[in-house]
């Protein structure tokens, strides 16, 4: 397979998946530019080589042609971010995307209308990706954050260019740290997994329950494990229909040798609300009418020791409700210990879309090794899926 610094790319056009799925206010500027730096790298080794660029990506989940979810919107970011001034064109096939391409010269940027304008790309429909692949001489996938879609531009274009395809300095870059976790993590290995519901996590346990150590279950998830334990969680969030899988997770964990460890007290509240009474209480003596909405000091301190003994340390969702201040202590307390446990030189990835939040809300984003930017895509490869948009480059 060859990467990216095994193409030359002078007076090539390279045609270059990205996932700039960014976030915009009421006034279309883009609030997260992430995404955009992080494709940052591909893009310069291109122009570098003496080669220009011609990027797609899609918006939102447009029904048909929507202006509001136009990438005409972020073309003055992305030329912001790359420091090159960037062409726009209104289609992402056809004529017109055709002549803008051949127009291109070495060092120039063109950016592609939102491939989702048209339905033939989320069906992964093959002559919409014949079209697509007249737009490059090299198809360069990019775009981790939509690596888990067989979509038409991620996955079915790739198979046009069976000599001329590589991932992108980010794709791979998402690649080896996952694979840092789940193949090559120096033990003890760690997974930190908090978020709301148990049932959104369940497939992911069971897959890394044969790779890691040490298992840290936090959230809302702690109350279907605590009560199928026989343990009063008042009004906390509870699955009830999954209280029988917990104690099988509880039982496989065991005979793989895995340590899981629950929250032993919680920060709870008389309401969902950041203006609540609260109060701290062991996490099986909750009574009706309360609810668990943070990890307790207790949970806090043997977590930090956990992490702090640890070499890899996966994060996948937050301890509690971090949303509201009042409830956020659990989840910055844990940012804390990952961070020293970095600086001690633990590797440490962050996934998912709420940890990654909080982690750049708190800011711990320079703090800790590596922060993914797929969302669903950093989920279903934790689940040990191999996603499509991937698989289509290895093919
Ligand atoms: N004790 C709790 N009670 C209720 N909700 C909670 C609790 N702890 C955390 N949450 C909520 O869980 C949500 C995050 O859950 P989710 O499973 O979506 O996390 P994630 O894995 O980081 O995100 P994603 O699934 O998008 O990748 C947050 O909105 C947070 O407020
Ligand atoms: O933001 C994301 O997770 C990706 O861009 C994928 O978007 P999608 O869920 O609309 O396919």
């Amino acid at each position: 397979m060859k990467t990216l610094n095994d193409f030359d790319f002078n007076n090539k056009k390279a045609l270059i998946r990205v996932d700039f799925n960014v976030p915009l206010d009421e006034d279309f500027k883009v609030t997260d530019n992430t995404r955009i730096v992080s494709a940052k790298p591909t893009i310069i080794k291109i122009l570098e080589d003496g080669g220009s660029c011609v990027l797609m990506s899609h918006l939102g989940r447009p029904k048909g042609v929507q202006d509001q979810f136009s990438l005409k919107h972020i073309s003055e970011e992305v030329s912001n971010v790359l420091g090159v001034a960037v062409k726009t064109v209104s289609d992402c096939v056809g004529k017109e995307a055709e002549a803008a391409v051949e127009a291109l010269q070495p060092g120039e940027v063109l950016l592609l209308e939102n491939l989702r304008f048209y339905s033939e790309e989320t069906a992964g429909d093959e002559k919409f990706a014949e079209q697509l692949s007249k737009l490059g001489d090299i198809y360069v996938n990019d775009a981790f954050g939509t690596a888990h879609r067989a979509h038409a531009s991620t996955t079915i274009v790739a198979k046009f260019f069976p000599e001329n395809k590589c991932f992108g300095y980010l794709l791979a870059q998402e690649i080896e740290s996952i694979q840092k976790v789940m193949e090559t993590g120096e033990k003890p290995i760690l997974a930190v997994l908090g978020g709301a519901k148990v049932s959104s996590k369940i497939t992911i346990i069971e897959n890394i329950l044969d790779k890691v150590d040490h298992l840290i279950i936090g959230g809302g998830m702690t109350f279907t494990f605590i009560k199928a334990q026989g343990g009063k969680i008042g009004d906390s969030i509870c699955e009830d229909d999954k209280m029988e899988l917990a104690l099988e997770i509880l039982k496989q964990a065991k005979a793989k040798n895995v340590q899981v460890h629950l929250p032993v007290d919680v920060l709870a509240a008389n309401a969902f609300s950041n203006d609540a009474d609260t109060k701290v209480l062991d996490v099986t003596e909750i009574p009706d009418g309360w609810q668990g909405l943070d990890a307790g000091p207790k949970s806090i301190e043997n977590f930090n020791k956990v992490v702090l003994e640890s070499k890899t340390i996966l994060w996948n969702g937050p301890l509690g409700v971090f949303e509201l201040p009042t409830f956020a202590n659990g989840t910055i307390a844990l940012g804390n210990s990952i961070a020293e446990a970095t600086k001690n030189g633990a590797f440490s990835l962050v996934g998912g879309g709420d940890s990654v939040a909080a982690v750049k809300q708190f800011g711990f984003e320079k703090k800790v090794s590596y922060v993914s930017t797929g969302g669903g895509a950093m989920l279903e490869s934790l689940e040990g899926k191999t996603l499509p948009g991937i698989a289509a480059i290895l093919d």
